[in-house]
């Protein structure tokens, strides 16, 4: 089990999926499900990253029924305001009541030619509009048949971190996803996921402090599943998911964020 001290967050990334009229309807019924199981939100923190055209009704929804689940946008400009056509500033994020954003998710990174520093212009972003990034790293498999993949996150969180202050790094979220087991079904082993987690938190520890890498929540994403969840929040440093597909199903995510429920054999 990870640090108590950390909570464990599971986060839906939507992805390009869901209007608005879809979104508000996938999001209530998350949290019928949620309340009707006595979610305790205090003890696994539950969040969803819906596209920007849904944010302003998850916003009111999650206002109005005073939900306890946490949204965010899934990009962000590197940009403050201005002449930069179809961007979306983080204040216009902080503006709409999110908490988090993504930062360099590795579709991002593979479709938009987004760069470490890309990612550290967007993670600083997040951070002086008052936001909390995930930063996203992981590996091709061809690095991971190459065995380069731990050096290969290391070496995309010293990109995507550099000149942010430790009170700052301390902040945030970190994500590791295995772009091989992005949207694929193949799951990373909780060994696997453990390894490159154990690697990046090492990493901060040596470039901030002790302090700072046990402040840092970092989560597991590729594939995960009711059926994975609970291997993997098992091992001592995943502090939570990184949901795709499943996020899209209510009862399975609801599972994926009742993994301590479930594993105590509460109803499902
Ligand atoms: O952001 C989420 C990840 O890309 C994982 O997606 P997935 O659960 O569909 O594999």
């Amino acid at each position: 089990m990870a640090d108590a001290a950390r909570t464990p967050l599971m986060a839906g990334n939507w992805k390009m999926n869901l209007n608005h009229v879809e979104a508000v309807h996938l999001l209530q019924k998350l949290s019928w499900t949620l309340q009707d199981k006595k979610h305790d939100f205090e003890r696994v923190e539950v969040a969803v990253l819906p596209p920007f055209t849904d944010i302003r009704s998850v916003q009111t929804l999650v206002d109005g029924d005073r939900m306890k689940i946490k949204y965010g946008a899934q990009d962000v400009s590197v940009h403050d305001a201005g002449a930069y056509t179809g961007e979306i500033s983080a204040a216009m994020l902080s503006k709409l009541g999110c908490t988090y954003v993504l930062a360099g998710h590795s579709e991002r990174r593979q479709y938009h030619h987004e760069t470490d520093a890309v990612v550290n212009a967007k993670a600083a972003k997040v951070l002086e509009a008052g936001l909390i990034p995930i930063v996203c790293v992981g590996e091709g498999l061809e690095i991971r048949q190459a065995d380069g993949h731990v050096e290969h996150c290391v070496n995309q969180i010293d990109g995507a971190l550099v000149g942010l202050k430790a009170d700052d790094v301390r902040k945030l979220v970190i994500a590791y996803e295995p772009v091989w087991a992005i949207g694929t079904g193949e799951v990373a082993t909780p060994e696997d996921a453990q390894e490159v987690i154990a690697g990046i938190r090492g990493r901060l520890e040596e470039t901030f402090s002790p302090s700072v890498a046990d402040s840092v929540r970092i989560l597991y994403g590729g594939s995960v599943k009711m059926a994975s969840v609970g291997g993997i929040m098992a091992q001592p440093d995943v502090d939570g998911c990184l949901v795709g597909g499943a996020s899209l199903q209510v009862d399975e995510f609801a599972g994926i964020c009742r993994y301590l429920d479930l594993q105590l054999g509460y109803s499902s």
